[in-house]
C-alpha cells in the first residue's frame, strides 16, 4: 500500500546544528503514529518539518524529501498555504484565538478560504464539533467566547478547528501535556475515532500514552530514528538495545 506521507533521507538543521538525521518513515493512512525519545532528540522537529513550518525559522534547513500521497511538498511548485490545509496541527498548549468565539474558531480557517455560506458553515461547525467530542459540551454556546472554555475543551476546540478544513493528516505536539489526566483520557479516546478521518502522528513524552494510542512507534535520539515499527513489538521486543534502554526507564 502506498503511504499517505514517506519521509526519504530527511535532514533538518538549525545553522549549524544537525538535528534531524537521515530519517526514512512511511506512515499509512488511518493510524497514530507516535514520536518518542528524550528531550531534544528531534522529535519536534521531524514533525514540523511535514508541514513546513521550518520555512519560517531562521536558519533552519530541510533536504530530502517529504512525499504527501505521492507529491513532494517541498519540491518549488507546492503552495506551502495549500499544502498545510492538507495537514493540520495541533500544540501543546491549547490556543484558541481569544477574542473569537467558539463557532468562529471552528470556522476559521474555512472564512479564511473564502466560504461565506452561514448554512455550509454551520454544518462544518457541528460535524468538526462533533469529531472533536466536544458538540454537546458546547452546542449551547457556539457564541460565547472560546477563552471561557476549560483547558481540554479549548484543546479539543483546536482539534475541531483542525479538522474543520478535513485534513488528510493531523500533526499532534504533546497535545495533552498541558491537561489534567480526565482531559487526556478523553483526547486520547478521540484519538482512536480521529484517525479513521485524518491519519495521526503524535510527539508524546509520555511512554504509556505511546503504547495505548498508536499502531506504531518511532524512537528518536540525539537525531537518529533508532527505531520504527508495530507499537507493540517496540515495547514488548524492541530491536535496538538502545530503544530496550528507554523503553525500560534506564534513560530519558
Ligand atoms: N528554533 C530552533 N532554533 C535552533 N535550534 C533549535 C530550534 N528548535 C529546536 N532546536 C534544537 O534542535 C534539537 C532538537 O530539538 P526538538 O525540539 O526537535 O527536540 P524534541 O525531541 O522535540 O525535544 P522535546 O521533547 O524537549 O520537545 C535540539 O538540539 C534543539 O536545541
Amino acid at each position: 500500500m502506498t503511504p499517505l506521507l514517506s519521509a526519504q533521507d530527511v535532514n533538518i538543521y538549525y545553522s549549524a546544528n544537525h538535528a534531524v538525521k537521515n530519517v526514512n518513515l512511511d506512515v499509512q493512512r488511518g493510524t497514530v503514529n507516535a514520536l518518542i525519545g528524550p528531550s531534544g532528540c528531534g522529535k519536534t522537529t521531524f514533525l514540523r518539518a511535514i508541514n513546513r513550518m521550518h520555512d519560517l525559522t531562521p536558519g533552519a534547513r530541510v533536504t530530502g524529501k517529504i512525499l504527501l500521497d505521492g507529491q513532494d511538498i517541498y519540491d518549488p511548485g507546492v503552495d506551502p498555504v495549500s499544502m498545510r490545509r492538507r495537514v493540520g496541527m495541533v500544540f501543546q498548549k491549547p490556543n484558541p484565538f481569544p477574542t473569537m468565539s467558539v463557532f468562529e474558531n471552528v470556522v476559521s480557517g474555512l472564512k479564511l478560504a473564502g466560504v461565506r455560506n452561514r448554512d455550509q458553515l454551520m454544518e462544518v461547525a457541528e460535524r468538526s464539533l462533533k469529531g472533536a467530542a466536544l458538540w454537546d459540551e458546547v452546542k449551547d454556546r457556539l457564541k460565547a467566547p472560546a477563552t471561557g472554555l476549560s483547558g481540554g475543551q479549548q484543546q479539543r476546540l483546536c482539534i475541531a478547528r483542525a479538522l474543520a478544513v478535513e485534513p488528510e493528516i493531523l500533526l499532534m505536539d504533546e497535545p495533552t501535556s498541558a491537561l489534567d489526566p480526565a482531559s487526556t483520557a478523553r483526547i486520547e479516546d478521540l484519538m482512536q475515532g480521529l484517525k479513521q478521518i485524518a491519519t495521526i502522528v503524535i510527539v508524546t513524552h509520555n511512554m504509556h500514552q505511546a503504547a495505548r494510542v498508536s499502531d506504531t512507534t518511532s524512537f528518536f535520539l540525539v537525531g537518529d530514528l533508532v527505531e520504527h515499527g508495530v507499537t507493540d513489538q517496540i515495547f514488548t521486543s524492541p530491536r535496538d538495545e538502545r530503544t530496550e534502554a528507554y523503553i525500560s526507564g534506564r534513560f530519558g
